[in-house]
């Protein structure tokens, strides 16, 4: 068994045993409180760039399967668990999720504290880190130096959308998804209620997705910073207004800034399929799946016309908005919940709901 090292930008060092591909690897490192779901976690592209560790002790024990998959690449920087089960039991499993990251070339670690790596996380917020062969050449303070050193990520979005437009046909509403690294599960979702789907890059113009004549837009969610998009801002701005939309974390950042809110960084993120959210008009509350790094700032909604609609229990965040005008809605937590409890589902019926009353107006009209 090979040792491995997982060296984090504040000079603490976990020493654990090497699983997956052998190659050295960096990034921002984040935990999910998850309990099962791993499978959807590792490819979930809105962890571009993230070494992902998972807070429940014992990972990899129903393997990896052929149906739950959210992308076809992991986009993951590397894996870090407690204990990585290495003979998995179910009866969808195809091969474990050793051979898996092996297979896509993503290193993991295993036998680390986990809860001592969460805490560190938790205290100091976005921590850099960096997974290396445990060898005698290992030097601990130029790796520190180098992690200190290096500048964040960007462009994570360019990275996981598509490089051109594909349909997944149905006979029901029209709806262009712009993708800004779409998990499966929405497009899943919108298939489900017989959408004719089209996904578009995240630089697509509005006259362009405006041409297909759709009956709404879906805006999906994806990696990175929010405020790095301009381009997906650019499009969505110049779409508010002519056609509903219905927006899923990235997507409901990227929305909010469009209508002049604003964004920052979270501390240390919600990751998890256990966060509370409470629906401002129903009083209702949602366990919510998650997995974000950023949020809207709640006090520069004011300036806007967009109404603050749910809030996190946990630590009292924006989870979504809709516009006074216009029929949108966004959420930043992800109701197509895979992996994650399904209280969310409904607002994709409500989007569709949405799409119909705006047809229907628009044959009275005629
Ligand atoms: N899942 C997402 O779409 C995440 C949105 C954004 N990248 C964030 O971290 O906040």
């Amino acid at each position: 068994m090979k040792k491995r090292l997982l060296i984090l930008e504040d000079g603490t060092v976990f020493t654990g045993t090497a699983f997956g591909s052998d190659r050295a690897s960096q990034g921002e490192v984040v935990f999910t409180t998850g309990m099962t779901g791993y499978q959807e976690s590792i490819s979930d592209p809105s962890f571009y760039g993230q070494i992902v560790t998972i807070t429940y002790p014992l990972v990899g024990n129903y393997g990896i399967n052929r149906d739950d998959f959210e992308s076809i690449t992991p986009v993951i920087r590397g894996f870090v668990v407690r204990e990585l089960a290495k003979t998995p039991s179910n009866f969808r499993c195809d091969l474990t999720v050793d051979d898996y990251l092996t297979s896509k070339d993503i290193p993991g670690i295993e036998g680390i504290d986990t809860r001592k790596l969460t805490r560190i996380i938790r205290s100091k917020g976005s921590v850099k880190a960096i997974l290396t062969a445990a060898d005698e050449e290992v030097n601990v303070d130029d790796i520190v130096a180098q992690l200190q050193a290096t500048p964040a990520i960007t462009h994570h979005v360019r990275e996981v959308s598509p490089k051109a437009a594909y349909p997944s046909p149905g006979r029901g509403k029209r709806v262009v998804l712009i993708d800004f690294g779409m998990k499966h599960g929405i497009l899943r979702e919108l298939n489900k209620r017989d959408c004719d789907v089209l996904v578009v890059p995240y630089n697509t113009p509005a006259e362009e997705i405006l041409a297909w004549h759709p009956d709404g837009i879906m805006l999906s969610n994806g990696p990175g910073n929010p405020d790095e998009v301009p381009e997906g801002i650019e499009t969505v701005r110049n779409l508010i207004g002519k056609v509903p939309m219905f927006g899923i974390c990235l997507g409901h950042q990227i929305f909010s800034l469009a209508c002049g809110a604003k964004s920052f960084k979270l501390p240390f993120g919600h990751r998890g399929g256990n966060h509370p959210v409470k629906d401002l008009r129903t009083g209702r509350t949602d366990i919510t799946s998650q997995n974000h790094g950023y949020a809207i700032d709640i006090d520069s909604l004011e300036a806007t016309d967009l109404e603050l609609t749910h809030i996190a229990l946990n630590d009292s965040t924006c989870e979504g908005v809709r516009h006074k005008k216009y029929p949108i809605f966004t959420v930043q937590y992800h109701p197509e919940a895979s992996p994650g409890p399904e209280d969310s589902n409904h607002l994709f019926d409500e989007f569709i709901e949405m799409m119909e009353a705006e047809a229907g107006k628009g044959k009275q009209h005629a």
